[in-house]
Order: structure tokens, then sequence, then C-alpha cells
């Protein structure tokens, strides 16, 4: 469903991706792994057309992304959710979900309130709040809700179990398998080898800018030495 090929990101002279190439197929939860810096949600911003590669293809169905802007790329059906979360203070719950309303695709999971929270029950409880006066853990699954509510074929989750609670963060593999059970493709980036374990079909080793490991979560458990070298544990 997407592959990238051959990523070359720069910020300014930094060459931050060489060479990044990875692929999801429809239905999968992909990781990318990798410690702090790495170059993880560079990727992300990459694919999504928020840093241009130097060179290098982004292929969604069959479409050509690359140096498309970020609001095509939306379009063309891959959610963001980035590592800061971005809610609206201001709105209430209710409110930051109807931001995020978009037209269903025929071929893409579709979302309402109702469903988001049946599958959210912390934010039922609390539709009526403020955004601002959520927790961590509350504001990145309203986050992820919110997304949701554009219908996308897939989302790409950048670091979702970041500084939120261990209870959240249990409740957020929770959710993501239910996500990957409607049929929604998902890359997450991680730091957290515990929490892909427990959500990820494969995974992407990413150090320096450069993919240094691919395989099944299983394949990865089998080698302690990739895990130990390239992840903090
Ligand atoms: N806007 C920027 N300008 C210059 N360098 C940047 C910028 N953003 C990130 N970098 C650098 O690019 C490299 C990769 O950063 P990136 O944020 O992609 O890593 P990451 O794996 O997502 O880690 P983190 O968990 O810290 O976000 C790092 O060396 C970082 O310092």
């Amino acid at each position: 469903m997407l592959d990238v090929n051959g990523l070359n990101t720069f910020y300014g002279r930094a060459h931050i991706l060489h060479d990044v190439s990875l692929s999801v197929s429809r239905g999968e939860v992909i990781a990318l792994l990798g410690r702090n810096g790495a170059g993880k949600s560079t990727t992300m911003k990459t694919v999504m057309g928020l840093v241009r590669p130097q060179s290098g293809t982004v292929r969604f169905r069959d479409t050509a992304l690359q140096n498309r802007p970020a609001f095509a790329v939306c379009r063309e059906g891959i959610g963001y959710v980035p590592e800061e979360r971005r809610i609206f203070a201001d709105l209430t719950v209710l409110e930051n979900l109807e931001v995020g309303r978009r037209p269903p695709r025929d071929d893409a999971p579709q979302w309402s309130e109702e469903k988001l929270f049946a599958l959210f029950p912390n934010l039922a409880e609390r539709r009526h709040n403020l955004g601002g006066h959520m927790s961590g853990g509350e504001q990145q699954m309203l986050t992820i809700a919110r997304t949701l509510m554009g219908n996308p074929l897939m989302i790409l989750l950048d670091e979702p179990s970041e500084g939120i609670a261990p209870v959240i963060v249990e409740q957020m593999a929770k959710t993501i398998m239910a996500l990957k059970s409607e049929g929604l493709t998902v890359l997450l980036s991680e730091q957290n080898l515990h929490f892909a374990r427990a959500v990820a079909d494969r995974a992407y080793i990413i150090e320096k800018g450069t993919i240094r490991y691919d395989g099944t979560m299983s394949e990865l458990e089998a080698h302690p030495e990739v895990r130990e070298k390239y992840l903090a544990l």
C-alpha cells in the first residue's frame, strides 16, 4: 500500500535520511524503531510531504506522493499523528473531533463520534470537556481520534507511547489492535520495543538515518544482538 524507496532528506546541509526504503501492505501494523534522533520523525514528515526529500520516491496505492504538499497526501488517505499532540485546547473533545471530519471513503473504515467513543471510553466520559483540560495520554487519544474522523486508509503514528502513563500505554496498544481489526493500515514509530512487540507485525530499525534491519517481530526476538545494538532496551 505504501512504498518508500531510496529517500534522502536533508535539513540544510545536514544529510539526515540515507536511502531509506520501507513498505507497508494493506492491513499491516509496522513499527519503525530507533533511538532518539535516529530519523523516525523525519521519515514520517518526508512521507507526509512536510519535508521535501532531495531524492527518492513515496508511492501510495500507485500514486506518487513525493513532492506533493501535506494536504494532498492527507487527501489520498494518509492520516498523520505527530509526536507533539496538536489538539485545540479551547475546543471541547466533541468540537475537536468535528474539526477532523472528512467525507467517508468506500475502501476505508468509516468513523463517527459514537464509534470513536466506543473505542476511546475516556474521551466519551469527557466529551464536553475542553481539550486543554485533558491529560497528556487523553490528548494523545484525542489526536488519534480526530485523525480517524478523516476516514483515512492508513495512519502514521509518531511515538504514540511517548510520555504517557503506563496504564494509558496499555490502552493505546489495545486501541491500535482494534484499529488493525477494523482493517486500518498503521505505520508507527517507537523507541519502546515492548510496545512495538505488543502491536506490530513487522519492524524496521533505523539508526543515523539508515535502515539497519527489517523483519517480523519474532525474527527480531531471535536476534538479541540487533536489539542491543540499535534499540534502547
Ligand atoms: N528541523 C530540523 N533542523 C535540523 N535538524 C533536525 C531538525 N529536525 C530534526 N533534526 C535532526 O535530524 C535527526 C533526526 O531527527 P528525528 O526527529 O527524525 O529523529 P527521531 O528518530 O524521530 O527521534 P526523536 O524521538 O528524538 O524525535 C536528528 O539528528 C535531529 O537532531
